[in-house]
C-alpha cells in the first residue's frame, strides 16, 4: 500500500505533503509543535483537515467532500500508551482488531493467537492488562495493531513510555514486523529513525523542511533540527569557493560534499562534535577553523563530555573540562580542521 499525504490544518499552522511508498517506513521528525501528531491524527481519521487529501493506494480517505471514518480506514495507530481494554484478556484484546473488521469470533481468536506468537507474547494470552509490565503491554498492543491487518500502520512514539532497558527489545521487534509494512512513525529518538525508517520527513513550524533516505539525512543534514537529531554540528550560510560564510561574516573552510555547494548559494557546513577541539584562547596562526563561542551546557556522554555552545557542540574528555575550567558562561574557542568539515548545497 502506498500513501499520498497532503495535510492542511490552518488553526495549527500545519501544511505538509509527503508520500509513503509501498512497504516503506517513514519517520516524521521535528521539534515540539512541528505538526507530527497533527499529521498522524489526520492520517488515522481522528482529525479532519481544512484542505488536502490522504490517498491510500489511490483510494481517497480524506479529501474535498470525502471522509472515511477512522474504523473504516484500515489504518492502525499504536501510541505511547498501549491503551488495552482492562476488562478483557490479552487474547481478547488482540482479537478485538479482527473482530472490528468483521471476522467471526473463532477466526479472530485464531488470528490473535498467531499475532501474539509473532510478538513473542503467546504465553501472556490469558492475562489481564493489569498483570503485564509496560514492555509486555506494548508488545500486546503491537499484536493488536497488526491483527487488524492494517493497510497503513501509524506509530506515535511507541517506545517513549518504556523503560530504557525494555525499549531495545521492542525496537528489535518493530524492526522485524515493519520490514514490509507501509508505516508512518513519529519519533524523537535517533535510533528509531536509524533502525526502523527507510526515509525521514523533517517537520518544523508545520512545514516539511527536509526529507530523504534516513542515512542521507542523518549524515548530511540540511536543517538545523536534523543535524541536532543526528548529533552533528551544522553551520548555515552562503557557499564560497573554500567553504561557507555565516551571515555574521565568519568563514568556515571545508571540503565539498554531495550535493556540492554552488558558489554564492545557500549551503551548510557539517562536522562531528568529536572533531571539535576546545581552546581557552584562539590558537595563533592556525590554518584551522576557529569559532568563538560561549558554553551553554555540559552533558555527560559515556566517558566524554558534550560541551554545548548554542547550536554547536564539542566532545571532550573530563580532564579537558577540568583543565579549561569549562562551565556555562565560559567564553572559549571551538577549533575544527577544514578536512573534518563537509559543505553541502542546501
Ligand atoms: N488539540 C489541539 N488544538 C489546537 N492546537 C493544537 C492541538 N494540538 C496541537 N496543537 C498545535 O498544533 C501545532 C502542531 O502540534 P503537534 O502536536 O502536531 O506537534 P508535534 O510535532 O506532534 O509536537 P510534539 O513533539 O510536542 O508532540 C502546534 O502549534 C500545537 O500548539
Amino acid at each position: 500500500m502506498s500513501a499520498q499525504v497532503e495535510v492542511v490544518v490552518a488553526e495549527r499552522g500545519v501544511d505538509v505533503a509527503f508520500d509513503v511508498a509501498d512497504g516503506e517506513t517513514v519517520a516524521l521528525l521535528g521539534p515540539n509543535g512541528a505538526g507530527k501528531s497533527t499529521t498522524l491524527a489526520v492520517l488515522g481519521g481522528l482529525l479532519r483537515p481544512d484542505a488536502g487529501r490522504v490517498l491510500l493506494d489511490g483510494e481517497e480517505l480524506t479529501g474535498p467532500g470525502r471522509w472515511v471514518a477512522p474504523h473504516a480506514r484500515r489504518t492502525a495507530l499504536l501510541a505511547q500508551d498501549p491503551l488495552l481494554f482492562p476488562h478483557l484478556s490479552v487474547l481478547e484484546n488482540v482479537a478485538f482488531g479482527p473482530r472490528s473488521t468483521g471476522s467471526g469470533r473463532r477466526a479472530a481468536r485464531t488470528a490473535a493467537g498467531h499475532w501474539l506468537g509473532e510478538v513473542d507474547a503467546a504465553e501472556l494470552a490469558g492475562r489481564r492488562p493489569a498483570q503485564l509490565s509496560g514492555g509486555q503491554a506494548q508488545r500486546v498492543a503491537v499484536a493488536r495493531a497488526l491483527a487488524a491487518e492494517p493497510r497503513l500502520l501509524l506509530l506515535d512514539e511507541p517506545m517513549a513510555a518504556l523503560d530504557v532497558a525494555v525499549a531495545p527489545a521492542l525496537r528489535a521487534l518493530l524492526r522485524r514486523v515493519l520490514a514490509d509494512r507501509t508505516t508512518v512513525i513519529v519519533t524523537h529518538h535517533v535510533l528509531d529513525a536509524l533502525l526502523l525508517a527507510d526515509r525521514v520527513v523533517v517537520l518544523d513550524g508545520g512545514r516539511v523542511v527536509e526529507q530523504g533516505a534516513t542515512a542521507d539525512v542523518l549524515s548530511r543534514p540540511r536543517s538545523g533540527f536534523a543535524a541536532r537529531f543526528a548529533g552533528l554540528n551544522l553551520v548555515a550560510g552562503t557557499a564560497t569557493p573554500d567553504g561557507v560564510r555565516r551571515p555574521d561574516g565568519l568563514l568556515l573552510h571545508g571540503t565539498p560534499g554531495d550535493p556540492p555547494p554552488v558558489d554564492g548559494a545557500d549551503a551548510v557546513a557539517v562536522f562531528r562534535p568529536s572533531a571539535v577541539a576546545v581552546h581557552a584562547q584562539p590558537p595563533g596562526g592556525s590554518p584551522r577553523n576557529v569559532l568563538p563561542v560561549v558554553v551553554t551546557e555540559l552533558e555527560p556522554l559515556g566517558d566524554l563530555v558534550r560541551v554545548r555552545a548554542g547550536e554547536l557542540a564539542a566532545d571532550v574528555t573530563m580532564a579537558s573540562v577540568a583543565e579549561l575550567g569549562l562551565a556555562p558562561g565560559a567564553a572559549v574557542t571551538f577549533v575544527v580542521k577544514a578536512t573534518e568539515v563537509e559543505v553541502y548545497a542546501r
